[in-house]
């Protein structure tokens, strides 16, 4: 029988086997504002369903958590208006890039799945329903406070104005969706709360904190918040697995194995049911535009821990 897991000298030993990597991959500059950050920054947390939290690097840095944001309001939106959200989205694979337009034509305004850009402006819809923009940033925010049990978690206001300014293509996809009658409220609410849930700053330990309840069955175990039902998380899960990293996500489930959801911050959330939620921050992506450091640490987390759903 193996002995149990030193997860913290694995994570130890990924970021020093990955530091003189540091800086490899490009920073998303299509937000001015993130192609300020330093590209040599790397950071990882793995909080497990016992309450154990191991950190690495710049693990305690907040920094834009971007499409990771998706997930949190996915689970707002199921919360809010249950399985009637599948009227609106899909759950497949897009197999396009996370801001493509070419699908929404023939498939008459239902963006393929929650996880792509035009998914979640769609779930952003559904989270505005019965709220102000104002209303439905702060009931993002306070959700995301009461997942991580964390009050100090803000919005990056320069990041949402900068985002705002240069979303051609966020508004070119919430408009073609609302001339299908597909959004309920207008374009620039629903886009002002998007680009606020994705201008979130969180550390890599406040978000594997925020995604403990996918590893637990939907119970926070830290907190005891039941937060979904066990079916539920399981389905967050699956969609996590087949559409959390856009074009790239059979790459990443035949490397890591895992639920995971990446940002163009450079971040991604990565669920191992039953055992831990893990985060892991590096600003440099690949061409899909997910962490490339990010995606090869998850890699060597799950060859190393054996957490594969797949098998270890
Ligand atoms: N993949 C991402 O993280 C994209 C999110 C970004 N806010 C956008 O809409 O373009």
């Amino acid at each position: 029988m193996p002995g149990p897991l030193d997860l913290q000298s694995i994570v130890d030993d990924i970021h020093r086997e990955l530091t003189p990597r540091l800086g490899e991959g490009k920073v998303a500059d299509y937000i001015p504002q993130l192609a300020r950050v330093d590209p040599k920054r790397f950071g990882m947390a793995i909080v497990t369903v016992d309450g154990d939290v191991h950190m690495a690097g710049d693990a305690q840095v907040p920094f834009s958590i971007q499409s990771i944001s998706k997930v949190f309001t996915l689970t707002l939106a199921l919360g809010k208006h249950g399985e009637n959200i599948w009227k609106r989205v899909g759950r497949e694979p897009s197999g396009s890039a996370f801001n493509s337009i070419v699908q929404l034509e023939h498939e008459h305004g239902i963006p393929r799945n929650p996880f792509i850009n035009a998914g979640a402006i769609a779930i952003t819809d559904l989270v505005l329903a019965g709220h102000t923009p104002k209303e439905a940033i702060g009931e993002v925010v306070r959700f995301v406070r009461y997942l991580a049990d964390e009050d100090d978690i803000v919005i990056d206001p320069e990041v949402a104005r900068s985002e705002a300014a240069t979303g051609y293509r966020n508004f070119a996809l919430a408009n073609f969706m609302r001339s299908f009658g597909k959004l309920d409220h207008p374009v620039e609410h629903v886009l002002g709360v998007y680009f606020h849930q994705c201008a979130l700053a969180m550390s890599c330990v406040q978000l594997a904190k925020a995604g403990l309840f996918l590893a637990a069955s939907g119970t926070n175990p830290l907190t005891r918040h039941s937060v979904v039902s066990k079916q539920r998380a399981r389905r967050i899960n699956a969609l996590m697995l087949t559409c959390g990293h856009y074009d790239g996500s059979g790459d990443f489930a035949y490397r890591v194995g895992l639920p995971g959801k990446s940002g163009v911050g450079g971040g991604i959330l990565c669920v191992a049911p039953g055992k831990a939620s893990v985060a892991v921050w590096s600003p440099g992506l690949n061409h899909n535009g997910n962490s490339l450091l990010g995606s090869l640490a998850l890699e060597m987390l799950a060859s190393r821990t054996g957490w594969s759903v797949f098998g270890a």
